[in-house]
């Protein structure tokens, strides 16, 4: 078993949503028990949402978001803002100590631009995202340090590079390159569905397990759509590099989280090599 901490990826969706609460019980249960614990975050429907009241028109292309200037703004006040300090504000309710951070908090996650792209669902040509990035280094000193002390860092999904530019990053490719970066012992991605499902309409279509193979299909065959696409592609690029699982889970009671983790496929879809 991997020594790193339990990575958990908590979608937008879901910390704004009706199973925060027993999400965070489970995240102060596991840090109590004494297993380092390190949350990412999203904020893609807050982002939308406030893009939107802004009378801006949001674009986002397989998945990910094209991301002018007025775009980025939106994503700082957003993820960095409302999302980040109410998801900390829940963890302190469960009674765990997070502690909000996010890219250019001492470079804890180091990005660079993400070159032109061809993308599944973009068309021919490669996709400009604009201040979109990837990622290419995790300050795990830092991360180590609060983790041992006890405190749960909370990383919002914005990058930074050394001279202080800032990106928007996919927050399913940070879990998953802070996976990677930090030797994790689980990688946890909570959505607002049950797993991956055979019809996306259909909660009780979970798939269990899937492999590479059965990943690429699925998103071939048009079955694994919209967010889906980058959460599988991200997560398969991370277990080529070492990770041993992705768990992806939905819809949780108390004690789901560890569930997942201590009996893969039990809770939501487990992706394996
Ligand atoms: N086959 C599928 N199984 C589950 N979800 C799917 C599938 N295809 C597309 N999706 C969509 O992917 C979404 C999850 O991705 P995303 O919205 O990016 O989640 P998050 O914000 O939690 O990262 C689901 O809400 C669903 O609409
Ligand atoms: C480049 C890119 O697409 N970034 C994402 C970051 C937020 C995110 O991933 O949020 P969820 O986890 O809630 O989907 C976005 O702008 O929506």
């Amino acid at each position: 078993m991997n020594k790193g901490p339990v990575i958990i990826k908590l979608g937008g969706e879901v910390v704004q949503g009706p199973h925060m609460a027993a999400i965070a019980a489970d995240v102060a249960e596991m840090r109590a028990e004494g297993t380092p614990v390190v949350l990412v975050h999203g904020g893609g429907p807050q982002a939308t949402d406030l893009q939107k009241r802004l009378g801006q028109t949001p674009k986002i292309v397989g998945g990910r978001r094209i991301t002018d200037q007025d775009t980025l703004e939106v994503m700082k006040m957003t993820v960095a803002g409302k999302v980040n300090v109410d998801l900390c504000a829940a963890l302190v309710a469960a009674g765990t100590k997070p502690v909000g951070l996010h890219g250019a908090s001492a470079c804890t996650v180091l990005a660079t631009k993400r070159p032109a792209k061809v993308v599944v669902g973009g068309g021919p040509d490669p996709i400009d995202f604009g201040f979109v990035g990837d990622v290419i280094g995790v300050n795990d000193a830092l991360i180590a340090l609060l983790t041992a002390d006890g405190y749960v860092p909370v990383l919002a999904c914005l990058g930074s590079d050394a001279k202080g530019n800032l990106f928007n990053i996919n927050a399913d490719a940070v879990a998953n390159q802070v996976a990677i970066r930090l030797d994790a012992r689980a990688l946890v991605l909570v959505t607002d569905v049950p797993g991956v499902l055979r019809d996306v309409s259909d909660p009780s279509s979970r798939i269990g397990k899937m492999t590479l193979e059965d990943g690429k299909r699925a998103i071939e065959e048009g079955v694994v759509t919209k967010g889906m696409i980058p959460k599988l592609e991200e997560s398969f690029a991370a277990i080529a590099e070492g990770v041993r699982a992705v768990h992806i889970v939905g819809r949780l009671s108390r004690g789901d989280l560890a569930r997942a983790v201590e009996e893969p496929g039990s809770v939501g879809t487990v992706l394996v090599a």
